[in-house]
């Protein structure tokens, strides 16, 4: 299992959204089976020619009273056991083709998504809505089908014609290589076609997208657009633009589906040269000696490589316009692209990075918020009251979808998968959520550590020992009362014990006297040398102890050091003073 999920873990890593290869590669498994049910499909074809040029030499030989029906009857058996052969392999190949394709498609789907929601409105609009939605499914689809056909084809097409071209080459090597002039011929002109395709199906694209967002735009403003007696304009200028869509739309299927038929009869020519160089064979005047039996099977054969020459030319088609939407969404990417920033990410660095957060209401609370922090170091964030520090501490849970970017070690927090963001991040929210069990279980959750660390880092080792069952003493609804201060200290416990690569602490010092925070406080510093801690608090005492400060309000936030914010913020400097003022009064 566990070996599984590593296995997983590190095609992750390695798996990079903008490289077309990375796609193949992740789904390799299914690609062996495509490979294997493909090599027998192809091979099994084979038969099939091999057997029809058989059963005609074997109808001559019996017409002639050389041949018996039971031979011929051994024959067709045959010949049926290898069409079910080759069917069977067609299916298997022909299912996990398609599986290839779905999961391809959603993975390419699941990380536009992921890319869309962490964009900004601004640059979505910008691009425009219609514009993105076309390319996030309908380029999406093209692409995939493109990559399906290309799959499928490398078996269908490109194993099978150099099967058909070996069986040709053995019976007359002059007369198949005679023939094989056409095809490539064939190959070629699909290949110089392919920039009227590719224009034609960008406009169609480019097309599609205007058209959408025309739509929208209308369905959006209907009522403004009728109070103020622009129907008629927008009705004008939506024919307009549907007119064009229809044309863009006939212009690339004329040169979708024009192309096929004319590369097939390039690559039918070479019939003529069988007819006439193959009859002389048959006849004993020409390069070979042939029976009635290797003409056909040679005819057939050659019928059947003209036949995949032309879908060549159709996967040629078929990548061509995959070519194309690939292009649209490859920027859509840039958002999730961990390499082309030029930034050396080191494990356990963290990058917040120009993220905007919106409750569902529409309430606006984080603003292009930026920072980073590196292992060891404890970031302070404080602010006025509401200022937006605990939706800052709830973000890096990806419960709600924010614009910006939260990298960790150059992973997007976002795109990762629940359990892997699990092992990364512990939050302690401000209630410290104890269950009714004892401290022990309260703490450890069932790990055999030693309990009496954790409870001597939070001061409260003391405490619990006086309790009447010490470490098991039941805690949570219904067990012993514990004071604010004690329960946050257990939860803060619990935190520490668990540790992660960032701990997300909000206000666990809240309740605690002074001198108790301080001790604590240096504790969890010596607990938390290799991971970043991020401290939000109204308490400001501390702070100068802590490596950069965020200051935020009205969520907007200022990041520097504590000397550099009292440099900067006068609200902070304010706001430290006051606190100071007031402990060296109580002193
Ligand atoms: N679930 C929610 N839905 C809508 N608005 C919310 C939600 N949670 C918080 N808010 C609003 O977001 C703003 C920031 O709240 P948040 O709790 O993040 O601030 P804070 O700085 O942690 O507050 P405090 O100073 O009390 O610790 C507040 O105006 C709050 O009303």
């Amino acid at each position: 299992m566990e070996n599984k999920e590593l296995q997983k873990k590190r095609e992750d890593e390695k798996f990079c959204p903008k490289k077309i290869g990375s796609y193949f590669r992740v789904e390799w498994k299914v690609l062996l089976t495509i490979t294997i049910s493909g090599l027998i499909y192809n091979l099994g074809l084979l038969a099939e020619p091999w057997f029809e040029g058989r059963m005609t030499g074997m109808l001559v030989d019996i017409l002639r009273g050389s041949g018996t029906f039971a031979n011929m009857l051994f024959l067709v058996i045959g010949y049926v056991a290898a069409i079910g052969i080759v069917q069977v392999s067609r299916y298997v190949k022909r299912f996990y083709v398609r599986r290839f394709a779905n999961n391809v498609n959603r993975r390419i789907k699941e990380i536009l998504y992921h890319s869309l929601v962490t964009r900004g409105r601004a640059s979505l609009r910008e691009e425009g809505e219609g514009t993105i939605m076309t390319k996030a499914i309908r380029d999406v689809d093209d692409c995939v089908e493109g990559m399906r056909k290309f799959t499928t084809e490398i078996f269908d097409t490109g194993v099978a014609l150099t099967a058909y071209a070996g069986m040709l080459l053995w019976y007359d090597w002059r007369l198949a290589l005679l023939c094989m002039i056409f095809p490539p011929i064939s190959y070629i002109t699909a290949e110089k076609m392919k920039r009227m395709i590719q224009r034609t199906g960008a406009a169609y694209k480019k097309q599609c997208g205007v058209l959408s967002a025309v739509t929208l735009d209308r369905a959006q403003n209907a009522v403004t657009y009728r109070v103020f007696g622009c129907e008629r304009d927008r009705q004008m200028a939506y024919e307009k633009n549907l007119t064009d869509y229809e044309t863009s739309a006939v212009k690339a299927n004329i040169w979708n589906s024009a192309m096929p038929p004319i590369y097939k009869v390039i690559s039918m020519t070479s019939v003529l040269f069988i007819l006439y160089f193959g009859q002389k064979n048959t006849l004993g005047s020409g390069w070979s000696s042939w029976s009635i039996a290797t003409f056909t099977t040679f005819l057939a054969c050659f019928v059947k490589l003209s036949t995949k020459s032309s879908s060549a030319a159709k996967l040629f088609n078929a990548v061509h316009k995959a070519q194309v939407s690939w292009n649209r969404i490859r920027p859509l990417f840039d958002s999730v692209n961990e390499e082309e920033d030029g930034k050396e990410w080191r494990p356990g660095d963290l990058e917040v990075k120009d993220v905007s957060f919106a409750y569902p209401d529409g309430k606006r609370v984080l603003e292009h918020v930026s920072f980073s922090a590196k292992p060891g170091q404890i970031i302070g964030v404080t602010g006025p009251v509401a200022c937006g520090k605990s939706t800052l501490g709830k973000l890096f849970l990806c419960e709600c979808p924010y614009e910006g970017t939260v990298r960790f070690a150059g992973k997007d927090l976002l795109q990762m998968e629940e359990a892997e963001r699990k092992g990364i991040v512990a939050y302690l929210g401000h209630d410290p959520e104890l269950f009714h069990d004892s401290v022990r279980d309260n703490v450890l959750l069932g790990d055999e550590k030693d309990l009496k660390t954790y409870l001597k880092a939070v001061c409260i080792d003391r405490e619990v020992s006086e309790m009447e069952e010490g470490e098991d003493t039941l805690i949570g609804n219904g067990g012993v009362r514990l004071s604010g201060g004690q329960a946050q200290r257990v939860a803060l416990a619990r935190t520490l014990c668990h540790k992660k690569p960032l701990l997300v602490l909000d206000d666990p010092f809240s309740a605690l006297d002074k001198s108790t925070e301080r001790e604590v406080f240096s504790n969890v510093q010596a607990m938390t040398r290799d991971s970043i801690v991020l401290l939000l608090s109204h308490r400001l005492y501390l702070f100068p102890q802590m490596d950069q400060i965020i200051w935020m309000d009205e969520g907007k936030t200022t990041v520097g050091t504590h000397e550099e914010l009292l440099q900067k913020v006068s609200a902070y400097a304010t706001l430290f003073t006051t606190q100071e003022g007031e402990d060296s009064h109580e002193a």
